[in-house]
């Protein structure tokens, strides 16, 4: 398990001084691992006590038991703050739940959410002030909000330079009643007083560190007390504006249903008959009809604009609860990619493609953050993943890492498409171009294809209009330094939409003023940024203190007069750090969004784990019995499919079934490629796959185990009905004619109906005729050890006894043979020489009968010259080939599929010792969030050299399930 923390040290004297005051950490320990075993790793990194001393640890107010509290439970989980020596600054205490809050909705400094105590709260520039503002047009002490004994609110102007207004109407020094939902505003600012607290969604923590968030209900916000969430700084604050209206209530799929421009900025009057929305205005834009008749926006009026919903106090309370609103904006809604520049200033990133924000650093990063926090608060990470390019020399390294420090908290930076960094950042230029390389591989495979660089503009715009998600946004932060990069990302700019890559470029310009025309500034903006002029849209920052967002349409390489201009909305860092980190713990169970594309990768794995790759990381007997029977549900019209999976290709796990592309599956690779451990990995994923009453497994080690232990590690899955070593001629010859027996009894059974159909029959049958319990003969559907006597036989059907879904009589059976080769043509001195004849004779048999019988075979041959005169070899369509193992090691395969498809992999590994991370003793390094974007090292897993492998808890997991399966029948009901 490993979770990144926040250590705070403090300035008390405790530490050196030129300790950290805060440190990013990331602690790797087992699951279940006390802070205790961390608590001075912690504290060493600020400076702290070293084991001598006592740590004391706090999360938010509360002093943390360091016996009893574990890391990866709450408060302790991914993104949270620990502080050194006492409580973590800034988190209110929980009897201030109850008191009202004055949000700040709009303007440069917003997001700010303020429990208002009784008595007098001062609003200004000045850092004095209860509530500071960093709004140039904002007095130093502004204005007063007074909450009154009764619980109402009241407001008065301090005699500020640029006055105070109460929902367009001038507030005067004699206090005035604010009433909740009303606006006021001071400056460029814009603050509500925020009338009810919406419900928090459950969250169930995973205990490594992750929250999964719970069902939502109605969106509607739920008045009531909230629960806090422990451990995050600000939990307790939870609550949202109930009474401002949704832009997208109603009909999610209206599809004009984008907002309108707020009224007073709108560029174009839309009769109310037939509005537009934003998007098809957006989308007019970028083609350039009627640009030329927009009549020119009024500049940003007194009134306030109706604030959107989606403020920035709401979304942070949003991620801080969590609530409803949160991830809200789900696959198929009108808003999705819409986000807000200020005052009702909107802009469609479907519509316009790239977005280029331009102004002084100071206001351009705040606009970009509330930006990107729109974008991360309203699309789930499975719906909408970030990328951060941010290589451009003309900043220090540190200077870019503090401005963009939060955005490694959200878990929309997480690679979720197998890209090979442990972020999706890039601080270097190596990294950009990695970051670059992924999605250009992304649009390759979209629906321009490899030639997508010389699509031309409509046929992108199509691709884009048709394009339904998931998404990337690129952040790219200025010049990302290389000839090739500036080419690459240009054209990401201009063709990414296609494959659902939206570029946000920011370039830093001086505002644009009458002193810098709107042509000039955006001639600098494409200077320091070269994609900046393959943006559908730019928004430049302009006014003497930049406060004022002027967006436009580009048309023809140049901004279309005459734009919209707002007032901008920015948020602080601070607001954007405590934002991310709130999310930082969320996952969902991926619910409610698209399937999350998976880009190739460039390369396969030179290692795969195998049940990473089937999912069953952490296998648990119930995780395997919802496998099994989802896996009967989908397998009845054929009595059964036989799925497995053989490892890791360069787009997620690589299988294949043998009832449709088999119906046997013949590896050939030579000495040492890894036969082996495949044909392992096939029974594990096999019986994974399928309960044991509905899949039996044969093994038989051809070599007789002259190759080492050969399948003996899969005896333990209670699927495997017999092993056969052929050394012993004697129980070489019983399993022959075991063999033999089993396919005359499924062929005397079916009597010449094909496996599948007599199935069908069977179960058509079962509905008519009420579930009859099976006769003791019918429930084997295995080998009859009676018969065989002498082979490792075991009832692996004890299942289908008990359970009223009626038996399987003929459950499908796979035979898997090692060194078939060795069978087929034996050494002289080889002992199941004189046997080998009969063993192959009935393999063949198999080979030919098999696929009606529901016998399958799955054959390891190291000389394919000598096998391939076999029916096996005659009849497989299906073949994996191995490579020879030296480069990069054994496991390289190719899967050949029946149509003719080749589908490179690297072979799951199942015998693998359980990775070393998951027992290894507890560490806390420092975050480097610069390297966050490098390739995680390659360091080969570290395995325990006797722990229990893979394969064995796989097994035990399996048998646990099997027999819960057997116990509890009721999970598993008869067909419908
Ligand atoms: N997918 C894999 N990933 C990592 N290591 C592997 C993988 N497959 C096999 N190996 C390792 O390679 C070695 C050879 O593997 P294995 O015995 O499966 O190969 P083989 O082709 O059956 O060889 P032989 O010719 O000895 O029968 C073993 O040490 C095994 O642990």
């Amino acid at each position: 398990m490993q979770i990144r923390l926040t250590v705070l040290g403090s300035r008390s004297g405790h530490q050196p001084s030129t300790a950290p005051v805060s440190c990013d950490v990331l602690v790797t320990a087992p699951v279940g691992t006390a802070l205790a075993a961390v608590a001075s790793g912690l504290a060493a990194t600020v400076g702290g006590p070293d084991t001598g001393g006592t740590v004391v640890l706090y999360a938010g107010a509360e002093r943390l038991d360091l016996q009893r509290r574990v890391l990866g439970e709450p408060p302790l989980v991914d993104g949270a703050v620990v502080a050194l020596h006492g409580p973590v600054p800034d988190v209110l205490p929980e009897e201030s739940l109850g008191a009202p809050q004055l949000h700040v909705v709009a303007g440069p400094d917003a997001g700010g959410v303020h429990l208002l105590h009784s008595g007098q709260i001062k609003v200004g520039r000045s850092a004095d002030a209860d509530v500071p503002l960093d709004d140039p047009d904002v007095s130093r002490l502004h204005c007063t909000v007074t909450v009154l004994r009764d619980g109402r609110v009241a407001v008065a102007d301090l005699d500020s330079t640029n006055g105070t207004t109460l929902d367009g109407s001038p507030v005067g020094p004699q206090p005035v009643a604010l009433p909740p939902g009303a606006l006021l505003r001071v400056g460029e600012s814009t603050l509500r007083l925020a009338a009810a607290a919406a419900a928090p969604l459950p969250v169930t923590p995973d205990l490594e560190g992750h929250l999964a968030l719970g069902a939502r209900g109605p969106a509607a916000a739920v008045p009531g007390p909230p629960a806090p969430r422990p451990g995050l700084p600000g939990a307790q604050w939870t609550g949202t504006p109930g009474s401002a209206p949704d832009p997208y209530a109603g009909d999610p799929h209206a599809a004009a249903a984008a907002p309108e421009p707020a009224a007073a900025n709108a560029p174009e009057e839309v009769p109310a008959g037939r509005r537009k929305g934003l998007g098809a205005w957006a989308r007019k834009w970028v083609r350039g009809e009627e640009a030329a008749e927009a009549p020119a926006g009024p500049p940003a009026a007194a009134a306030p604009a109706a604030p959107d919903p989606d403020d920035p106090a709401a979304l942070l309370l949003a991620a801080l609860g969590p609530t409803d609103r949160l991830w809200s904006r789900t696959p198929g809604h009108p808003g999705v990619l819409d986000v807000g520049l200020g005052a009702g200033s909107r802009v469609s990133l479907r519509a316009v493609g790239a977005l280029g924000l331009a102004g002084p650093r100071v206001r351009l990063t705040g606009l970009a953050r509330w930006v990107i926090a729109q974008l991360a608060a309203l699309h789930a990470p499975a719906q909408l993943e970030i990328v951060l390019v941010s290589t451009d020399r003309a900043r220090t390294l540190a200077e870019r890492r503090r401005d963009w420090g939060w955005l490694g908290w959200l878990p929309h930076v997480r690679p979720a498409h197998g890209q090979d960094c442990r972020l999706l950042l890039a601080y270097d230029r190596d990294q950009a171009a990695a970051r670059a390389g992924e999605l250009t591989r992304r649009l390759a495979d979209g629906p321009l294809g490899t030639h997508w660089a010389a699509a031309d503009p409509e046929r992108v715009r199509q691709a884009a209009e048709a394009y339904e998600g998931p998404y990337t946004l690129l952040v790219l932060d200025g010049d990302p330094g290389t000839g090739a990069l500036r080419d690459l990302t240009g054209r990401l700019a201009s063709h990414g939409p296609a494959a659902g890559i939206h570029v946000l470029a920011l370039a830093e310009t001086p505002p644009a003023t009458p002193a810098s025309p709107v042509a000039e500034t955006y001639e600098a903006a494409c200077a320091s940024t070269p994609a900046f002029r393959d943006c559908g849209a730019v928004a430049l920052l302009s006014g003497d203190v930049a406060t004022t967002v002027r967006t436009f349409a580009v048309l023809g390489g140049r901004p279309a007069p005459s734009g919209e201009t707002a007032t901008a909305d920015a948020v602080s860092a601070a607001w954007a750090e405590r934002f991310a980190r709130a999310l930082a713990p969320l996952r969902t169970d991926g619910a409610g969004t698209a399937e999350p594309y998976r880009p190739a990768a460039a390369t396969l794995p030179v290692t795969a784990r195998l049940l990473d790759e089937l999912g069953l990381a952490r296998a648990t007997p119930a995780s395997l019995m919802a496998r099994w029977a989802a896996a009967t549900e989908q397998g009845q019209a054929v009595g059964g499919l036989v799925e497995m999976v053989l490892g890791s290709g360069r787009r997620g796990p690589v299988g294949t079934e043998l009832v449709h592309d088999g119906p046997h599956l013949l590896v050939e690779g030579p000495a040492g490629s890894g036969r082996t451990e495949l044909l392992r990995s096939v029974a594990a994923s096999l019986s994974a796959g399928a309960r044991p009453d509905r899949l039996g497994l044969l093994l038989l080690d051809g070599a007789g185990g002259e190759r080492g232990e050969g399948l003996a590690p899969c005896t333990d899955l209670p699927h495997v009905a017999a092993h056969l070593v052929a050394s012993d001629p004697l129980r070489m010859r019983e399993f022959a004619q075991a063999l033999g027996a089993e396919l005359k009894r499924r062929a005397e059974l079916l009597d010449g109906t094909p496996f599948a159909e007599w199935h069908a029959r069977r179960e058509v049958s079962d509905r008519m005729v009420a579930p009859r319990r099976p006769t003791e003969g019918e429930s084997r559907g295995d080998l009859d050890p009676q018969r065989t006597g002498t082979l490792r036989l075991r009832s692996s059907l004890s299942a289908a006894r008990t359970d009223p879904a009626g038996p399987t009589p003929l459950p499908r059976l796979v035979v898997l043979v090692d060194d078939f080769d060795a069978l087929v043509a034996p050494g002289l001195g080889s002992t199941g020489r004189p046997a080998a004849g009969s063993v192959v004779r009935a393999l063949e048999a198999v080979a030919r009968e098999g696929a009606r019988l529901g016998v399958h075979l799955v054959a390891t041959s190291a000389r394919p010259d000598r096998t391939a005169d076999t029916v096996l070899a005659r009849l497989s369509t299906l073949r994996v080939e191995l490579d020879a193992p030296d480069q990069p090691g054994p496991g390289r395969g190719l899967l050949r599929c029946p149509d003719g498809r080749t589908v490179p992999f690297q072979a799951g590994r199942v015998t693998g010792r359980i990775p070393r991370t998951a027992t290894q003793r507890p560490t806390v390094v420092p975050v480097e969030w610069e390297r966050m974007g490098d390739p995680p090292a390659r360091r080969p897993v570290r395995e325990l050299g006797n722990g229990p492998t893979d394969l064995a808890l796989l097994a035990s997991a399996l048998d646990r399930a099997s027999h819960l399966v057997s116990a509890i029948p009721v999970l598993f009901p008869p067909a419908p």
